[in-house]
């Protein structure tokens, strides 16, 4: 017997909350062994992004041979790629060491606001990754980018994920957490057509690393074999009840982290 690998290629966030410490945290609350290849550090905290230093793409090839070559990954899981060059590695990689399944969260903007890569590095995530994609979990924002529409509305949010499967990605998640309202509602299409999972909207500005936190729910439990919509769904109760009992985690002065051990530690305590 072996434990299901998943492997967080991604950005470092020192402060916790996002990026590769949110997709680590992400697949051992939800039952998957996490590995992880670091494409960029980043100063960051909850109140923004300090300062960007990115990784060599022969050094991220190195880690992802590294990894590849030894552990049974079942699922690798992309986050922040911090240059073309990284991209085309990380496409190489999956194919020639044949990853069966592939989640790529197309990130381009910190929940502060901050951009984490360049135009180039999009173009490369969309001509290069999503061809090969199981699943791809773009915001509102990034959808659009991807798209090269000025925005998508909540009405179009089915619409642009459909455009999106054309580019080759298996399925697609659009969430719409930068709506408003009572629900946050996101939309998956896949081969069955649409479905949208809804959760009640919590009110809370503790949303850093929700994004990074949903696709690696997800990319945990196709990790163990869970079926797609099954996992979409888990995922999205998983981060809701994360994002609920965010504020009793309280961390930093900002958008503090999401709490990944919510069904873990003692609520009284804070902890086991
Ligand atoms: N206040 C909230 N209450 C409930 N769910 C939320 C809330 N904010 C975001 N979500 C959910 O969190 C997930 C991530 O959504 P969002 O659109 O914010 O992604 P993102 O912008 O990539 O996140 P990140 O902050 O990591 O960059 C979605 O499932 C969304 O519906
Ligand atoms: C490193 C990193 N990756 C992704 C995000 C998106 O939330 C972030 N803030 N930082």
């Amino acid at each position: 017997m072996s434990a299901p690998v998943a492997l967080s290629v991604a950005g470092s966030d020192p402060s916790g909350g996002a990026g590769m410490q949110a997709d680590l945290k992400a697949f051992s609350a939800m039952g998957a062994y996490a590995a992880a290849v670091v494409t960029a550090l980043t100063a960051q905290n909850t109140l923004g992004v300090q300062g960007i230093f990115p990784v060599p793409a022969e050094f991220v090839q190195q880690q992802l041979d590294s990894v590849l070559s030894d552990l049974d990954v079942a699922v690798l899981k992309t986050g922040m790629l911090g240059s073309p060059e990284v991209v085309e590695v990380v496409a190489e990689a999956v194919a020639r060491h044949d990853v069966p399944v592939l989640v790529v969260d197309p990130v381009m903007v910190a929940t502060s606001g901050d951009r984490l890569v360049s135009e180039e590095t999009v173009d490369a995530v969309r001509e290069l990754l999503l061809p090969h994609a199981t699943l791809v979990t773009p915001n509102l924002p990034e959808a659009a980018t991807l798209l090269g529409w000025t925005e998508v509305t909540e009405a179009r949010m089915p619409e642009a994920a459909e455009a999106l499967r054309r580019s080759g990605a298996g399925a697609v998640l659009v969430k719409g957490g930068h709506l408003v309202g009572d629900t946050s509602t996101d939309v998956l299409v896949d081969d069955d057509g649409a479905l949208a999972v809804a959760a009640q909207r919590v009110d809370t500005a503790n949303t850093h690393g929700t994004g990074c936190t949903l696709a690696s729910a997800v990319a945990a439990l196709l990790a163990q074999g869970v079926p797609l919509r099954d996992a979409v769904q888990e995922a999205k109760a998983y981060l809701t009840r994360a994002i609920a009992a965010a504020d009793g985690l309280g961390v930093g002065h900002g958008h503090g982290p999401v709490h990944h051990f919510v069904d873990w530690w003692e609520p009284s305590r804070g902890r086991r």
